[in-house]
């Protein structure tokens, strides 16, 4: 199991690449940095980690095809392998409707968009010209290709990870979602006649790790709460929870009740949500993970109580 992390730029930055190099230093092998317009720039953020780590790869944890034109998300991410030594990946999801109602820019047919926008990004970075006469120049096109996951939950957008990128990053800690999911992404790779082998699954978790169990899930009640409220019946119910309990949540989180939201989460909605506990609760929650086909864990906000606290207790996990 390979093992990455993953940072909201909305905070000091000097602090996030502090956590980097902590998370580089315990084994962590992927750094994934949000992409949401209101909060600090993406590839500034990816910058500053190219420059002060060694190992660690890192990219965008993702990114979409409607902010920024392919080319430019091309050249940003050649930046980025430039400036680390080749240890540039390269994170896209269709984004959500949200950002794109407030930015006022049209969400069409994201599975097309994605599509054609990666078709781009990987002529771009193999120093080659697209349809529209577009070519990067000014900085080194990637000497292997730089790896693509797509952000993907709804089934198409599954099929097309597998079908046109190198691994999929998927919004989900429990294994049932991932029960439910390879069987489309192995579709995609069937279909685009690749290996399953050379692809990388990665769950994009909610996690919170302490040294008291309590405590630690009582840190990822307020992200499982945003994660069950937007989460469609189907994924209710594939998880056993009683019929209307997103709403419910979602009315909470709404009116700004979020006590009362966090009243609502029980250790069902946890385990369906997120993956919380101490180190010895989390080995057996990872593997359970890697039974289903995951292939890298991707440690997602909050990570825990004391960030780097968990960081190191997450190191004793990736050496267990
Ligand atoms: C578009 C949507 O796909 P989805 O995979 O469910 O999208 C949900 C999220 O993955 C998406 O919002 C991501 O961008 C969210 N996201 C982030 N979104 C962000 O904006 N920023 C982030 O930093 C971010 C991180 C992230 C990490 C992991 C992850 O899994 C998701 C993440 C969907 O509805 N898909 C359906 C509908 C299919 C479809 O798109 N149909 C098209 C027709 C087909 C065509 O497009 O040609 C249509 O609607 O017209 C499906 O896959 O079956």
């Amino acid at each position: 199991m390979k093992f990455g992390i993953e940072f909201v730029p909305n905070e000091d930055l000097n602090k996030i690449v502090e956590r980097v190099k902590l998370a580089e230093e315990v084994g962590f092998e992927y750094a994934w940095i949000t992409d949401h317009y209101n909060n600090k720039n993406v590839y500034e953020t990816l910058a500053l980690i190219a420059k002060e780590t060694e190992t660690i790869k890192m990219g965008p944890g993702v990114t979409n095809p409607y902010v920024r034109s392919p080319a430019i998300s091309a050249s940003a991410i050649a930046t980025i392998d430039e400036l680390s030594d080749g240890r540039a990946t390269f994170g896209i999801g269709p984004g959500d409707k949200a950002t794109f109602d407030a930015l006022g820019i049209p969400w069409e047919k994201p599975v097309s968009t994605i599509k054609a926008a990666i078709a781009d990004i990987n002529t771009l970075l193999a120093g080659e010209k697209t349809e529209t006469g577009a070519a990067l120049g000014g900085v080194k096109a990637v000497q292997e290709h730089l790896p693509i996951y797509m952000g993907a939950q709804g089934p198409k957008m599954l099929e097309t990870a597998g079908e046109i990128a190198d691994g999929v990053l998927i919004n989900a800690s429990n294994p049932k979602d991932y029960e439910a999911a390879l069987p489309l992404i192995k579709k995609g790779i069937e279909n685009a006649g690749k290996n399953v082998a050379d692809f990388d699954v990665g769950a994009y978790t909610a996690t919170s790790i302490g040294t008291d169990s309590e405590k630690a899930k009582a840190a990822a009640k307020i992200v499982v709460a945003f994660i069950a409220a937007g989460s469609p019946p189907m994924v209710i119910e594939r998880h056993g929870l009683p019929e209307g309990i997103n709403e419910k949540i979602g009315a909470c989180l709404g009116k700004g009740d979020f006590g009362g939201a966090i009243g609502l989460i029980d250790d069902d909605l946890l385990h369906a949500f997120s993956v919380a506990g101490t180190p010895d609760e989390f080995i057996p929650k990872v593997e359970g993970l890697a039974e289903m086909g995951v292939t890298q864990y991707v440690a997602g906000s909050p990570i825990g109580k004391d960030v780097e606290e968990s960081i190191k207790l997450l190191g004793e996990v990736i050496a267990s």
